[in-house]
């Protein structure tokens, strides 16, 4: 888990801008082979980019490469400018058994980031009470992880990373533990957060469709050494709901998406 503060606390709190991410002449290599070589990307201020592509292309290690739990061997990576040590990040794990702290009730995982950031109590108390609103949430926070389902798990995980209002927040295949219930839910509600902030959002997707239904823009990688194939845009207004699945625009992104994705594993 990761959490990063600057400034002052008392600024944290009703701030809210997205930054433009730069990926500059990354280099990664794993067992004397190279993984990523001088990879370039420019991820869109504001917007929610969803990761694509071949199974082991590096989705994972570009997106922790970029969130500073991976590191690189060469490259350089700016957040508007600056680096991570200066950007308020989230970040949500794929498996969210292991990334909340068990010995803490989901109120106090949530208030975590806020201690580290030195806000004071009453700070914490709103700001919880805040992200309680913001996803309409009935879940008991007294309660410890263990007692809570998977779904519920994960949208404490969420509501984690979004309470010191990150500028950034990544998301590893967020939905893949859990069930399509708790999927549709948590995408609804993560849905309402991109409509209401300027949160600029990193999210790995395995599911095609799931990908174009949440992003602004695709992010379709190629096989190793990896690079970007094409950056497809859809800007279908928000909240999107499971009738865009039928929408005529919707299906062509989709099967454009699929066409170069195929031609990538095929090569
Ligand atoms: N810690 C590591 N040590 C050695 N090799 C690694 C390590 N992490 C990743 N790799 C290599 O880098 C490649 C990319 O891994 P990564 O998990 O980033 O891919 P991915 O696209 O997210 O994979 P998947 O589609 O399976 O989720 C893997 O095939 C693996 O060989």
């Amino acid at each position: 888990m990761s959490f990063r503060a600057v400034s002052d606390p008392q600024n944290l709190v009703n701030s809210d801008s997205g930054v433009r991410i730069t990926v500059r002449k990354l280099t990664k290599w794993f067992n004397r082979e190279p993984l990523y070589q001088d990879f370039n990307l420019e991820i869109e201020k504001s917007k929610v980019s969803c990761i694509f592509g071949p199974n082991g292309c590096g989705k994972s290690t570009l997106l922790n490469a970029i969130a500073g739990l991976v590191p690189i061997d060469s490259g350089q990576i700016l957040f508007d400018g600056k680096t991570l040590h200066e950007t308020r990040i989230g970040y949500v794990f794929q498996n969210y058994r292991d990334a909340l702290y068990p010995w803490l009730k989901a109120i106090d995982n949530i208030k975590y980031p806020l201690k580290v950031a030195r806000y004071s109590r009453i700070q914490q108390r709103l700001r919880v009470e805040e992200l309680v609103g913001l996803f309409d949430t009935k879940i008991d926070l007294n309660r410890y992880p263990y007692e809570l389902s998977g779904g519920q798990q994960q949208l404490v995980s969420i509501m984690r990373a979004l309470a010191i209002q990150p500028a950034v927040l990544f998301l590893d295949e967020p939905f893949s533990a859990l069930d399509y219930e708790a999927t549709l839910s948590i995408r609804d509600k993560l849905q309402d957060v991109f409509q209401t902030s300027n949160l600029t959002t990193v999210m790995i997707s395995h599911d095609l469709e799931e990908a174009v239904y949440m992003a602004d823009n695709i992010l379709l990688m190629t096989k190793r050494p990896t690079q970007i194939a094409e950056i497809v845009k859809f800007n279908s207004t928000r909240p999107r709901k499971a009738t865009i699945f039928a929408d005529p625009k919707f299906i062509q992104i989709k099967s454009h998406c699929l066409e170069v994705f195929q031609k990538e594993v095929r090569r």
